[in-house]
């Protein structure tokens, strides 16, 4: 049994919004933003998350997190499997009754999170920067509880996306197969054309947080 009072992790932020992307997108969640990332994706929005942030133990986080009404909780960054304690987090934040999604780069290896959290792992993209990053062992350790992402910057991308899905069979592995327009580098018009084109049987997100309050912290 962990002891809630003795571990502790770097945050960067903890706020209350809609879900702005996946499978969850449009509920009501509390966003737990883990402080560092090993990554520098070319495109990334977060870094404002890469340093600083304070040191929080997993008691003030549960209590921060229950002060919102939220069923949902999604575990960010930064990237949060970089911070051990990430594990024990997961684990308590589904101990306390919450739906749990964890945002992950798939850097790390995700076959030790807790199975009632639904992965949602990026895949990252030649145009990212990071593919090499990918740790493509974790695909074998996904389930239909869970989600692969490709943010896709242009047309390059987006063939490497649908020759993976295809490659990996990841429409019928995982739960959820998601396209997401890099923001304001690819028009979503534009994949939402490739998409249906091509008949793919992928989802198309938008970052609706974006869309309703624009690129900013804490939404
Ligand atoms: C900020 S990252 C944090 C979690 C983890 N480091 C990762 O990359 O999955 C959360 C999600 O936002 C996506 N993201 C970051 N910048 C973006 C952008 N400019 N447009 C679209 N998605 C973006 C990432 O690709 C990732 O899927
Ligand atoms: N509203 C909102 N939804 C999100 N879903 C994933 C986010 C993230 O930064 O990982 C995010 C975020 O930053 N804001
Ligand atoms: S892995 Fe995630 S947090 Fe890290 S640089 Fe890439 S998008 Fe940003
Ligand atoms: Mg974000």
């Amino acid at each position: 049994m962990t002891d809630l009072t003795a571990e502790s992790l770097r945050i960067s932020e903890i706020f209350y919004s809609l879900q702005g992307e996946a499978r969850d997108s449009g509920l009501p969640t509390v966003f737990v933003r883990l402080t560092g990332c090993p990554l520098r994706c070319t495109y990334c929005d977060s870094e404002y998350a890469f340093y600083g942030g304070e040191r929080m133990t997993l008691a003030a986080i549960l209590d921060k997190v229950r002060s919102y009404p939220a069923r949902y909780v999604c575990v960010t960054g930064g990237e949060p499997l970089a911070q051990p304690n990430c594990l024990p987090l997961l684990v308590a934040l589904c101990d306390a009754g919450y739906r749990v999604s964890l945002e992950t780069s798939g850097a790390m290896p995700v076959e030790a999170v807790d199975p009632r959290v639904s992965r949602v792992v990026d895949l990252k993209t030649p145009a990212s920067g990071e593919q090499h990053r990918n740790r493509l062992e974790n695909i074998a350790a996904l389930t239909e509880h869970d989600q692969v992402k490709f943010v896709i910057c242009d047309r390059g991308d987006y063939e490497w996306a649908r020759f993976t899905v295809d490659q990996y069979s990841l429409t019928e592995r995982v739960g959820e197969v998601l396209f997401s327009p890099s923001y304001e580098q690819l028009e979503a018009r534009q994949l939402a054309e490739w998409i249906l084109e091509d008949g793919l049987l992928v989802r198309m997100q938008l970052q609706t947080h974006k869309l309703l309050w624009g690129d900013i912290p804490g939404v």
